[in-house]
């Protein structure tokens, strides 16, 4: 029996594909793997019983994810599962920022009671008037999942689309539409842009990204939207954006001290994520890949260890190993098990970083004291017999 936590609300549709070979209602104490969404697991302890945690969704900065690649704990992410809520929300905060829909519906409910509504309207709806995005300029920082969705139908509704990665996946240059002009010093986006949308990871390299020197080279009257995280923008400095009119429109999805208080913001409780079909796909992809890392060691989608499959294990036994990316483990495991007479049928080697894993198949059987070599081993992190 594994037992499985919930730090979040996990759509049913992926709790359902747990066999009854796993306990679903596991304290976070004793599980094997734990699911989560946003929950901030930084200060969390982290028991030797854990093997992993998959983020049912993209973003993974609440994580520690080098603890827990130091103790071997594998962590997922489901990439893309989301990205079309993500994307339908950006289009969404593009048409927000362009008229003042916000205002026009508060304008309609506080004026319920004027019995010469249909009249008072046609007088008041020239202050929630605005523009259109056709032909303007967007640009997208970041053309992973979401930022290429963005790009392509920001483009089929006929805006002119400045695209901006340069880690870019040659697989990932494939989605875009061939329309989305490819911009290699994202200057030329601050400088050119009437929007600006950013979808990259929260990360040191990224945090505070959008900050004065971005903004002092922004077209007046810039829309600047952030359904990605909130410390990628200083909004420190975009307090003095809005307050100039550099910045017409924030809009972002993260609330917080600050944000909920500028001027000219749109502020969305983090909904980016939040439709059915982004929570099955999440929680669906989430557990699978769990069950595929607990049944047959196989690693897909992680972000602290490398993807390493080697299928069902069709031989006797099937151990895993997490190691250091150091010289000599793989010899010193296969001298080990070669000792103890246990012949390798298969084994598969893949490294990321500083940490390592291996996979060894296996002909004869191996007991708790060839384990207990085998994590004497240095550099060996965590031994798992799979099968
Ligand atoms: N609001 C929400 O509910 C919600 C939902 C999903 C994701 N997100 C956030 O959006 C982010 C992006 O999600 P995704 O699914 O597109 O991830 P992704 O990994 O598919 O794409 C991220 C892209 O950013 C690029 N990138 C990294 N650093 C960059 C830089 N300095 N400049 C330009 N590009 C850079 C990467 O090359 C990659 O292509 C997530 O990390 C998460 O924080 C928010
Ligand atoms: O789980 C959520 O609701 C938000 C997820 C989102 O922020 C992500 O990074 O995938």
């Amino acid at each position: 029996m594994y037992n499985i936590n919930c730090l979040n609300n996990i759509a049913g549709i992926g709790l359902d594909l747990f066999t009854t070979d796993y306990n679903k209602d596991a304290s976070y104490e004793e599980a094997d793997a734990v699911l989560v969404r946003s929950a901030k697991m930084h200060d969390m302890e982290l028991s030797d019983r854990l093997l992993a945690i998959a983020r049912a969704g993209a973003g993974v900065n609440n994580i520690p994810l080098d603890k827990c690649a130091e103790k071997g704990i594998v962590v997922f992410n489901t990439p893309g599962a989301n990205a079309n809520a993500v994307k339908e929300q950006v289009i969404l905060a593009m048409l927000l920022a362009s008229r003042d829909y916000i205002g026009a519906v508060d304008w309609v409910k506080a004026n319920a009671d004027d019995a010469d509504i249909a009249k008072s309207t046609e007088k008041a709806k020239k202050a929630f008037a605005g523009t259109e995005i056709l032909g303007k300029k967007l640009g997208v920082i970041g053309l992973g999942a979401i930022g290429a969705m963005v790009a392509n139908s920001a483009a089929a509704l006929g805006m002119q689309v400045y695209g901006y990665d340069p880690y870019l996946s040659v697989n990932a240059a494939w989605s875009i539409n061939r329309d989305v002009k490819h911009i290699v010093n994202v200057e030329d986006i601050y400088r050119e842009c009437d929007y600006i949308t950013i979808h990259v990871p929260a990360l040191d390299s990224t945090k505070g990204m959008i900050n004065k020197a971005a903004f002092n080279m922004m077209k007046d009257g810039v829309v600047v939207i952030n359904c990605a995280r909130d410390i990628l923008v200083d909004e420190n400095a975009m307090v003095d954006a809005l307050a100039s009119g550099k910045v017409k429109k924030y809009v972002t999805d993260f609330p917080n001290t600050l944000s909920v208080k500028l001027e000219n913001t749109i502020v969305l409780p983090h909904l980016g994520a939040s439709t059915k079909e982004a929570e099955d796909n999440c929680a669906v992809m989430a557990v699978k890949e769990l069950r595929d890392y607990i049944e047959n060691g196989n690693i897909r989608n992680s972000v602290n260890y490398p993807a390493c499959d080697m299928g069902v294990c069709t031989n006797t036994g099937r151990i895993a190993v997490c190691h250091k990316n150091i010289p000599s483990v793989i010899s010193n495991i296969t001298a080990v098990l070669g000792a103890a007479g246990v012949n390798i049928s298969d084994m598969l080697n893949k490294s990321r970083n500083d940490y390592a894993y291996s996979l060894f198949d296996l002909d004869d059987a191996v007991n708790a004291d060839v384990i207990k070599k085998l994590e004497e081993v240095e550099g060996v992190i965590k031994v798992r017999v799979v099968k």
